[in-house]
């Protein structure tokens, strides 16, 4: 039997409470884990898996999965970012559960498991105050499909696809894949995308509103050039700004408005009369240009 390493820390997937304040420290953007894709088998360019488990690939990917959250974790931490792109090897974004560890997860209990510790581990990720942008080269297939949809932006190479093949699967996106496409698109667009299991490239993505761009570049370095000055719009400014408006923007789109508002009332004071904005009030910057 499949050695139970998926189990969630925490039973649920945690609910959002009203934030703490964001810190002021200096930011910058980072690649949440660069050139490497937290699910991908070894043979993709991914995380390796733990040489004590070599041989197992269910174990292989329950440490790939646990790297995963010790990554969101650590960004969890970094109290000066304000953004981040998620990037995959070796022109791969990330091409979902390792197929041969899933035949070692057969049973339902396997399969709540792996969807309770992703689901913990994307919505952690999702709530993150940073800005973050999936660069989508080449394929984003089932998991990693879902992965994009944790992030706030989604880039596409010209030859990336992104495909939710879950149906092909018998199975749906469940590590919270399918709600956040959802808000993404609406239920329409995301009943017509999971039930046929479509290939998106990236015109349709665009047409569909799943992508935000289509890149220039194909190429890794470049592409992911590309995606950091296109990042760079949204994250100019003070670190505490930036973190703010990600959390307010987090909380309306999942608390009550009651809680939403108060939510935004905590974070404006923590801006209101601090550095950042006394500094704009005595530049008295002019917006007409
Ligand atoms: C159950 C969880 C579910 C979820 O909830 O989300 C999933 O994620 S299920 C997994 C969904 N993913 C897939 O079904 C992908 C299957 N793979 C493919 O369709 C293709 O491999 C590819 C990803 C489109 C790439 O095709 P191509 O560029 O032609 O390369 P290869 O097919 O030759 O792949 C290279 C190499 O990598 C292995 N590979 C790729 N993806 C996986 C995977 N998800 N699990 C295990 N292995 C994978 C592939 O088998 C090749 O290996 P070798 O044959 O040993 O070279």
């Amino acid at each position: 039997m499949a050695e139970r390493a998926l189990v969630p820390p925490s039973e649920s997937v945690p609910r959002l409470t009203r934030p703490p304040s964001p810190a002021a420290d200096v930011g910058a953007s980072a690649a949440l884990s660069e050139k490497q894709s937290p699910l991908l088998p070894s043979q993709q360019g991914g995380v390796q898996p733990d040489h004590q488990n070599e041989g197992n690939p269910a174990t292989s990917q329950g440490v790939m999965m646990l790297q995963l959250l010790e990554r969101v974790i650590e960004l969890e931490n970094w109290k000066e970012g304000k953004g981040l792109i998620v990037c995959g090897a070796k022109n791969t974004f990330c091409s979902g559960s390792d197929l041969n560890a899933v035949k070692g997860l057969g049973t339902s209990q396997d399969g709540v498991e792996l969807c309770m510790f992703m689901q913990n581990t994307l919505t952690r990720f999702m709530r993150l105050p940073l800005i973050s942008v999936a660069l989508i080269q080449g394929r984003a297939m089932g998991g990693g499909a879902e992965l994009t949809t944790a992030c706030n932006f989604r880039l596409m190479t010209p030859s990336s696809e992104i495909r939710f093949v879950h149906k092909e699967m018998g199975i749906i996106p469940s590590w919270g894949g399918t709600a956040r496409l959802t808000e993404i698109i609406g239920s329409r667009q995301t009943l017509k995308v999971l039930s046929g299991a479509l290939k998106l490239d990236p015109t349709v993505a665009l047409k569909i509103g799943i992508a935000d761009e289509i890149l220039q570049s194909s190429d890794e370095d470049q592409s992911l050039q590309e995606a950091q000055r296109w990042l760079q719009q949204f994250i100019s400014g003070p670190p505490e700004v930036i973190r703010a408006l990600k959390t307010v923007v987090s909380s309306g789109k999942e608390l009550a408005l009651e809680e939403a508002l108060e939510t935004e009332r905590d974070v404006l004071s923590t801006l209101w009369g601090g550095p950042a904005n006394l500094q704009a009030i005595a530049k008295q910057i002019k917006f007409n240009k």
